[in-house]
């Protein structure tokens, strides 16, 4: 979403043709008309395809007085790029990549660690299964987070950043390895984690987990930092401090800063220069940040092929769109994600499901270790009294987003709800009508029973899922009491599951061609009376097959979560629960998540058309049984079906109004928290919220001649004082 500032008008150039001058001779890095290759250039031949074949990007050093604070736009392919950046990959010819300034003699004298390029440059990366794991801490399933045992390797958040994580430490170094002291303690102010530096980094919240990634980067004092999706899983009031943050230290003049991007992803004003990567390894623009927005805008048209070859108006930069098009590095997805343009899934309102059984109730859940309080420190109104912990009920049919800042609870909240947390024994929690352990005369219900019922996606579950199981084995793992035990299928799962597969094809199997017809003879099927397309009458074997062949682990970090959302809903259970399971996605992709999660098979993508029939689809969106729990950080992933939502106080530090317990519902069928006057709404700080918001308010019906009643759909919101949005 790059073009959210005014354009100013320029010429039109294409960047990547433009010189760029430096005041400094000496840059950081610079490549020069050079192509990469995973593998010698000689070894492979055609598996061993060129990466950004003729390459060109000179970075000065911090030191240097030109302002270049770099955005890397693009989507899987820009992880290969910032390894290129990182000394990775085989440079063809070698000398065309260097980093002449670390040969300096200012950095012999200042910094000599510098010299190696591992030392000088340092990387931070959030997404897929390296994410969550720092020097192997949060490396077991969520409930082991939440165990009181403490294992010796369950370093402080103190010992990680002072690189104090070694058993046997050499003489010396026992205290770790800090070069700056003072330096160290003001990026730990700076990134609000002095309170957490006694606890184990596995029991950091994500959040809290990625400022102590930034921090501990930052502490070795780099020559460049390249962070990858910086803001991605952090609240809105996170990301405009860390960004502040990121910005200070780059002004500073002593650290130069990479970021890279989603094509989707807002990037922050104060980018100066950026890099739009086209499909393959390829780049489409590159130079001065209000250039490139420009010749961006510029392509607008071209979505548009019809008006555009009735207009007599063209230009090289249209030009240069045209054939970036035809050479395939373009295409449209892609360039509606990089204009921010949204497709309009459809979108049905789900009625307000307020009658339904309930399924999860919580009367007063409090979480603490020790003296902590990390879930329900709070009271609120229940049936007109106020009440300490968490009073919430959540029934069939409703849809819920919980929102609350980093570290308010929500992942300790979804825990209690699946029992990974040892704490859900103790609470006043109720499933399904039935509480955790056994009481007179009521069974307690099982894991097991409580795993099938319920559909989970989430960063912890990505980051543990078994790499080397097929696309098909992934889904089928839905069916089974753990990842890899044996699931239990028949006829009528399997083909729910090839038709899941039938339809995300075009996103999962990389090799997919809508153009190109299977090698299967067809001589000998009966010949239909009417003309269908080839691809329908083709045993669906032939078009799910790739699913056999490919491993979760082969695939890219957005298609790993497209399985693991499908997981989720697979098999049809009473509870899903999409924990920023949708980050990651490209924005076509996630809208086409959001379409699926409604209307099931008759979805609608831009990418291909659908083989599928939607008559006989196996999945037609979520059912009126079934309940969703949505956990986002970012407005776009929240479905509009969601109707209700729970925010989790947060206090986000002096000067600011803390954030308040609130249950709410959206009022009006318009009222969406995609929508961004009901986002802004529903952050607001408690003052300007009562001013806003309404109460839900006592309704009555009249049933013959009795008295009059309360209206059983005002039951919950009268029993826990809710709002409306
Ligand atoms: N075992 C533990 N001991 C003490 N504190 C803990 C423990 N586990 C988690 N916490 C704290 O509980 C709080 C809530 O964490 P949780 O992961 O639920 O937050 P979250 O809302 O999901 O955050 P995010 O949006 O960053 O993922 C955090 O402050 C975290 O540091």
């Amino acid at each position: 979403m790059l073009l959210q500032s005014i354009l100013r008008p320029r010429s039109l150039r294409p960047a990547a043709f433009r010189l760029v001058r430096f005041n400094t001779s000496v840059p950081l890095i610079r490549i020069k008309d050079a192509s990469f290759y995973k593998q010698h250039p000689d070894v492979n031949g055609a598996s061993n395809p060129p990466m950004f074949s003729q390459l060109n990007f000179t970075l000065p050093p911090a030191q240097s007085p030109d302002i270049h604070h770099w955005a890397i736009i693009g989507d899987t392919n820009r992880a290969d790029l910032l390894e290129i950046f990182r000394g990775q990959h085989i440079s063809d010819p070698p000398e065309a990549r260097s980093y002449p300034y670390l040969l300096t003699d200012e950095i012999s004298a200042k910094a000599p660690q510098h010299r190696s390029v591992s030392n000088a440059i340092q990387f931070v990366g959030f997404n897929g299964q390296d994410s969550g794991s720092v020097a192997g801490t949060r490396g077991a399933y969520l409930s082991a987070r939440y165990e009181s045992l403490r294992e010796e390797t369950d370093w402080t958040l103190r010992q990680y950043l002072r690189g104090q994580t070694s058993l046997n430490p050499v003489e010396g170094e026992e205290n770790g390895i800090v070069e700056d002291e003072d330096f160290l303690n003001q990026v730990v102010t700076q990134l609000n984690l002095e309170a957490l530096l006694d606890m184990p980094m596995q029991n950091l919240s994500n959040g809290q987990m990625r400022r102590a990634r930034i921090a501990k980067a930052l502490s070795k004092k780099p020559q460049l930092l390249i962070i990858d999706e910086p803001f991605i899983g952090l609240d809105p009031a996170t990301v405009k401090s860390i960004s502040a943050l990121l910005h200070r230290f780059a002004q500073r003049g002593s650290l130069r800063l990479i970021l890279a991007f989603r094509p989707q992803d807002q990037v922050p004003d104060w980018i100066t220069h950026m890099m739009i990567l086209g499909n393959g390894h390829n780049v489409l623009l590159q130079g001065p940040a209000n250039d490139v927005r420009q010749s961006l805008a510029s392509w607008a048209p071209l979505l548009h092929p019809r008006k555009l070859k009735a207009s007599p108006v063209t230009s090289p930069m249209i030009e240069k769109g045209w054939e970036s098009i035809h050479a395939g590095i373009l295409d449209r997805v892609l360039l509606r994600d990089l204009l921010g343009l949204k497709a309009s899934p459809k979108t049905q309102l789900r009625m307000r499901a307020m009658d339904g059984e309930p399924l999860i109730e919580m009367a007063g859940v409090r979480v603490q270790y020790g003296d902590k309080v990390v879930l329900g420190d709070w009271t609120s109104e229940v049936n007109g009294q106020q009440k300490e912990g968490l009073h919430w009920r959540v029934r069939r049919g409703q849809h819920w987003a919980i929102l609350g800042a980093n570290g308010s609870g929500k992942t300790t909240l979804l825990s209690m709800i699946t029992s990974d947390h040892p704490q859900t024994y103790a609470q006043p929690i109720k499933l399904f009508g039935r509480p955790r352990l056994p009481e007179p005369g009521v069974p307690g219900i099982s894991i097991f029973e409580l795993q099938s019922r319920i559909g989970h996606s989430s960063p912890e579950i990505h980051s543990l899922f078994p790499r080397n199981l097929t696309i098909r084995g992934a889904l089928e793992s839905a069916f089974a009491d753990t990842f890899l035990a044996k699931p239990k299928l028949n006829v009528q799962i399997d083909n729910t599951i090839n038709s899941f597969l039938l339809f995300w094809r075009p996103e999962l199997d990389s090799n997919y061609d809508p153009s190109s017809k299977p090698n299967v003879s067809t001589t000998h099927f009966p010949v239909p009376h009417r003309t269908y397309a080839m691809d329908s009458i083709l045993p669906i074997d032939s078009h799910v097959n790739y699913a056999d062949k490919i491993t979760f682990g082969r695939l890219s970090i957005a298609q790993q979560r497209i399985v693991l959302f499908l997981r989720a809903l697979i098999a049809k259970p009473d509870i899903v629960i999409l924990d920023e399971a949708l980050s990651g996605l490209s924005r076509s992709e996630r809208d086409l998540c959001l379409a699926f999660l409604q209307v099931g098979e008759s979805a609608v993508s831009s990418k291909s058309p659908r083989i599928g029939d939607d008559k006989h689809a196996a999945f037609k969106g979520l059912t009126n049984d079934q309940a969703l729990i949505v956990i986002s950080h970012v407005p776009d992933e929240i479905p509009d079906s969601v109707r209700f939502f729970m925010r989790l106080p947060s206090d986000p530090g002096p000067g600011a109004e803390a954030l308040d317990f609130r249950l709410a519902s959206l009022a009006s069928v318009d009222a969406t928290l995609r929508s961004r006057a009901g986002w802004e709404m529903a952050w607001l700080p408690p003052s300007e919220f009562e001013k806003k918001a309404g109460r839900a308010r006592r309704r009555t019906k009249r049933m013959g001649s009795q008295k009059p009643t309360v209206d059983h759909e005002i039951q919950d919101p009268l029993e826990f004082g809710w709002w409306t949005i």
